[in-house]
């Protein structure tokens, strides 16, 4: 790794690469078209462009880089400043490794740096949080290996309506048949430009280079001419190919292929792709017991619960898991505390009504009162070893805190089943016992703690404290094998802030070391997120600085998209169970729909009067186009059975508008964006998808009448009702793998 790299990352700042990185994804497909639609004129754009990715990629910081990245520029400003921190650092770090060279060990990190990045949650009574102290891990440590994405991993088995799917199988046969000695990734597009076709693929350019490597001079033009000659002639979905001299081969589809499977969905109805059926664990929302749900937990939560979702559509069978902090030597001054101010909890469940403000009064005792610190952890070795009354108190306090939980979860729809940290005492204590015996010499002795360093990361994981007790490292460890040895999960996926990803990555090496899994077999990941803001662009708070109640957040939601929904006068219309039905599902679908819609990867602002806009990409916006184009069907005053008596009778939909042939090529799109959003588990491709969706459809609707008035001679266009059912249908399978609760009346 180059110096700059490596300087970026021990300061803590790889968002900055990250959001390089996403650029990059986004420059490079851009290139792609760009150049081919600008390719003459535009020549020193292109390779400008592939001067800075190629800069990017070697972790070079060039001038012309700086320039068009100025988050860089001001990273690159704050390294030169770091880096002699850096240096007083490293000095340390030298003699650290040179103690444990011995071994094989690479150690960048002091000890007491050590010691403060691990004695954490499941252990500290310390209020130390598992998210600060891996975020600590990542400004003052290395970073631990990550896995290689396995692309291939979803095995799709019927494609759906997926267009894309269809036509990357034959290129990639004819490609194979032509040229049956190179092996190269596929690259299809869809075009931003009809007159080059509505797809593209994009191979012959990387084929050449790769036959260039190995002496063979060859045009990607030509490259494009033989892989042409491979594709049949007569597919069904085929109009024409076409090979352009640089290289591009472009793909049009024929209209009558289209028409045909539109008038399928409205007859038989969506079909998604469908995977070969796989067990995938998701782990997701996991808040901290006594502490309430923060923004950051409602953004798992929200994350979490849309790939569930997307996952179930297609398929997977889901577990959904809550990984619920309910375990560590906190519980000590929380139960300690719990006797003291309700003394008959074992026979009336306490109300506490602000648990945050019962744990900071317990944290209080705890770091100024001896007596009850000593009480305190008295109280946790009595819970460990499982006391009865003690352990009833843990359960209240579980309890109180999970009620409140559950009113959120409620109100947003989410299912989900708690395997907290507790869940794994009795197997951290067989998992340490295992280790010893199967991997002697993996854990090491340091200052009493035992720690190890998996294959490849800087930072260790503390895996039993020096008093004995376990971590947030040791119940990762033990949930990870517990999922992938007892529960058999093909696929985790780890919904958690950005901030954890060194914590996880770690765990996950630990895992592949003690061979718990093939990587080329199982799928184990972070899905990671970043931070919510406030509009002041700083950490999300309350005015007077306190911590966002989410109850509080989405009480406020309700209040805001009642207030709209007045002032369009829709109380007017509707009666009041629709009324609250659509305020709701304004309220709950635009906060969902505002996270979604983000770059999941990176910050996100929250606005609510940026997210209850309608006239924006927001939820409601897109709520209030469904409402519409179901109220065009419901007032034709056509009935189901007259609709699809008429589809009994056609086998394909004359959609011959061009304002038609669009709405209907979008709506052929879900299943692509289904594929692609399997894949990256980036939900706002989807958001992206169905706001486009409602664009069309509006466009299609002010240029074709669906009902025609002509004086006193009203006429029925049947096919535009079935494709006006087909547009909401599909409008609707997104929100449900949104989240978004659909309402027909707005
Ligand atoms: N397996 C996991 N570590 N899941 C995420 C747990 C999140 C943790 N409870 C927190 O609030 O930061």
């Amino acid at each position: 790794m180059s110096s700059f790299s490596e300087a970026l990352r021990v300061h803590g700042l790889q968002s900055v690469i990250r959001k390089v990185m996403a650029s990059e994804q986004v420059s490079a497909d851009k290139e792609l078209q760009d150049y081919h639609n600008h390719f003459a004129a535009d020549l020193q754009e292109v390779e400008k462009l592939s001067r800075l990715l190629n800069a990017m990629k070697r972790g070079e910081v060039t001038e012309e880089l700086l320039e068009a990245c100025p988050d860089l520029a001001e990273a690159s400003k704050k390294n030169e400043k770091l880096k002699y921190r850096k240096k007083i650092l490293q000095g340390s770090l030298e003699k650290q490794s040179a103690a444990n060279s011995s071994r094989g060990i690479n150690v960048p990190m002091t000890k007491s740096a050590i010691k403060r990045d691990n004695e954490k949650a499941v252990g500290a009574p310390d209020d130390k949080k598992p998210k600060k102290d891996a975020k600590s891990k990542e400004k003052t440590g290395g970073a631990a290996p990550k896995q290689a994405r396995k692309y291939d991993y979803v095995v799709v088995e019927d494609y759906g309506s997926s267009i894309l799917g269809r036509l990357s199988d034959l290129f990639r046969k004819a490609i194979k048949e032509a040229f049956p000695s190179l092996d190269v990734a596929l690259l299809m597009a869809e075009t931003s430009n009809p007159t080059f076709g509505d797809y593209q693929c994009n191979s012959a350019m990387p084929i050449a280079a790769k036959l260039k490597a190995t002496g063979v001079s060859k045009r990607p033009g030509d490259v494009a001419k033989e892989i042409f000659a491979k594709i049949p002639s007569n597919t069904e979905f085929l109009e024409k190919v076409e090979v352009m001299p640089a290289g591009f081969i472009n793909i049009f589809l024929k209209k009558d292929y289209i028409k045909k499977q539109i008038w399928s969905i409205a007859k038989k109805g969506l079909e998604l792709p469908k995977i070969s059926k796989r067990r995938v664990l998701v782990d997701f929302s996991s808040p901290n017991i006594a502490k309430e749900m923060h923004v950051g937990h409602l953004r798992s939560t929200i994350i979490g619960d849309s790939i569930c979702r997307l996952l179930e559509a297609v398929g997977f069978d889901v577990l959904r898991v809550n990984h619920i902090g309910d375990w560590g030597t906190q519980f000590g001054m929380l139960i300690a505390h719990l006797y003291d101010r309700y003394p008959d909890f074992e026979t009336k469940l306490p109300e506490i009504s602000d648990l945050q403000a019962f744990y900071k009064e317990s944290k209080k005792r705890f770091d100024e009162d001896e007596v009850f610190k000593k009480r305190a952890y008295e109280c946790v070795v009595k819970l460990q070893s499982y006391e009865p009354n003690f352990v009833k108190a843990w359960e209240t306090i579980c309890d109180v805190s999970k009620k409140y939980n559950q009113y959120v979860y409620d109100r947003l729809d989410i299912k989900i089943e708690d395997f907290g940290e507790s869940f794994y005492q009795d197997k951290m204590l067989n998992l340490v016992d295992s280790i010893k015996k199967t991997h002697p010499g993996v854990l090491r002795e340091d200052e009493g703690r035992q720690i190890m360093f998996p294959t490849g990361c800087e930072v260790p994981l503390t895996v039993v404290k020096s008093d004995g007790g376990f971590t947030y490292d040791t119940s990762d460890l033990a949930a990870l094998n517990y999922r992938i040895n007892q529960l058999k999960v093909d696929w985790a996926i780890y919904v958690v802030d950005a901030g954890q990803s060194l914590h996880l990555e770690t765990v996950y090496a630990a895992g592949r070391d003690f061979g718990w899994y093939d990587e080329s077999v199982k799928r184990v990941e972070h899905v990671a997120f970043g931070l919510v803001l406030g509009e002041d662009r700083k950490k999300f708070k309350t005015r007077s600085g306190e911590t966002v109640r989410l109850l509080d957040l989405l009480d406020e939601g309700v209040k805001r998209a009642e207030k709209s929904l007045q002032e369009k006068g829709r109380h007017e219309v509707m009666n009041k169970e629709e009324l609250e039905a659509a305020r709701d599902a304004v309220a709950y679908g635009c906060i969902k729909y505002a996270d979604l819609s983000h770059t999941r990867t990176q910050d996100y602002v929250f606005s609510f009067d940026r997210m209850l806009d309608d006239r924006g990409n927001t939820a409601v916006y897109l709520l209030y186009a469904y409402a519409r184009i179901r109220s065009i069907v419901r007032t034709s005053g056509v009935s189901e059975a007259e609709l699809s008596d008429y589809l009994n009778k056609t086998s394909v939909l004359p959609l011959d508008h061009p304002a038609e042939m669009n709405l209907a090529k979008q709506i052929l799109k879900l299943s692509d964006c289904v594929l692609q959003v399997l894949d990256s588990l980036m939900l706002h491709p989807l958001c992206d998808f169905v706001y486009q969706l409602a664009t069309q459809f509006h466009d299609f609707y002010n240029e074709c009448y669906v009902i025609d008035k002509r004086g006193d001679k009203t006429e029925i266009h049947f096919h535009r009702l079935a494709l006006c059912d087909v547009t909401a249908n599909t409008m609707a399978t997104c929100f449900k793998i949104l989240g978004i609760r659909e309402v027909s009346k707005m």
